[in-house]
């Protein structure tokens, strides 16, 4: 379930917002509104659709560790010193591999879609295929927060550890693969974040207002924290990777107790990082919204 794949606007629409983005950026975000609100597209963002798109992502997260801890930590593949894996780059083989993907799926359209956003590359090479309108849903000066740094830095340094087994099996690119694919569904995650806030802000406007003018980091915070579904969230991933995660066996005793991720890991995972950093979004987002 994507938040942002139902755009169907006409080319003179198309034209219009074009034309608008050129000029000033807070009239596409009215035109854009208008044009999806008269299609419905905009209707679909209420805070309960954006919650059925996270907890969809959750089964994207968990079964991305699983497949990451095939394979033992392979520090190597982290290296990132001059004697590093990748002759003549100047970087770790998972930079490398990182940077070359994000390339490949910049021309193959994947951040046109405003959910995504690229790890490593600050300039992105143009879609050689053909445009898809996406719902312009995004106020434009806050679409750009970004904590795509942190939540590397976080996953090289703190979250493989605790999930992949010590050692060195060789299978660095593979690793590397499996690591790209974890760090794409966190980053599509925590930054829907600007999603959230966005409708948040669309119900609320008299409540919010007051705090971004005032510029009230800590109000904001508590105005959008619920912590009755960050609770109900860290139990919903423990019990799936419990579920997603457990050997199958045709022995029932065989299996009990043996998973391929450590529920708890996914369970802190969301109530250290994906959570906070989720709101962390949501406020810089909030901050840059009536610019
Ligand atoms: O569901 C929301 O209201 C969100 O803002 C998302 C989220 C989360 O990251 O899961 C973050 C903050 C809230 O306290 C509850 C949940």
């Amino acid at each position: 379930m994507s938040l942002v794949s139902s755009g169907h606007v006409c080319t003179f629409r198309i034209s219009i917002r074009s034309i608008c983005a050129i000029v000033i950026p807070p009239l596409i975000f009215i035109v854009g509104s208008l044009c999806s609100s008269s299609e419905g597209t905009n209707d679909a963002f209420t805070l309960d659709s954006i919650r059925q798109s996270l907890v969809r992502q959750e089964d994207t997260i968990i079964f991305s560790l699983i497949e990451r801890a095939k394979f033992p930590i392979n520090s190597a593949t982290y290296d990132a010193s001059p004697s590093s894996l990748v002759h003549g780059f100047p970087g770790s083989l998972l930079d490398f591999v990182v940077r070359r993907t994000e390339a490949v799926q910049a021309k193959a359209g994947r951040y046109e879609n405003p959910e995504e956003l690229p790890f490593l590359l600050t300039t992105l090479p143009h879609p050689l295929v053909p445009r898809h309108n996406y719902p312009q849903v995004l106020y434009p000066a806050a679409a750009s927060v970004n904590v795509s740094k942190t939540i590397l830095d976080m996953y090289i340094q703190q979250l493989l550890p605790l999930f992949t087994a010590e050692g060195d099996d060789g299978n660095y690119a593979s690793a590397a693969a499996c690591d790209l694919a974890c760090l794409q569904a966190l980053s599509r995650r925590i930054h829907d974040g600007r999603f959230v806030a966005e409708v948040k802000f669309r119900d609320a406007p008299e409540d919010y207002e007051p705090l971004i003018r005032a510029k009230d980091r800590d109000a904001l915070m508590k105005l959008l924290t619920d912590e009755k579904v960050e609770e109900i969230v860290k139990e919903r991933v423990r019990k799936k990777a419990m579920i997603f995660g457990q050997e199958v066996s045709l022995n029932d005793t065989d299996s009990k107790g043996n998973y391929k991720v450590d529920p708890s890991v996914v369970s802190h995972l969301y109530a250290e990082w994906v959570i906070p950093l989720t709101k962390l979004i949501e406020v810089e987002y909030l901050l840059r919204r009536l610019d």
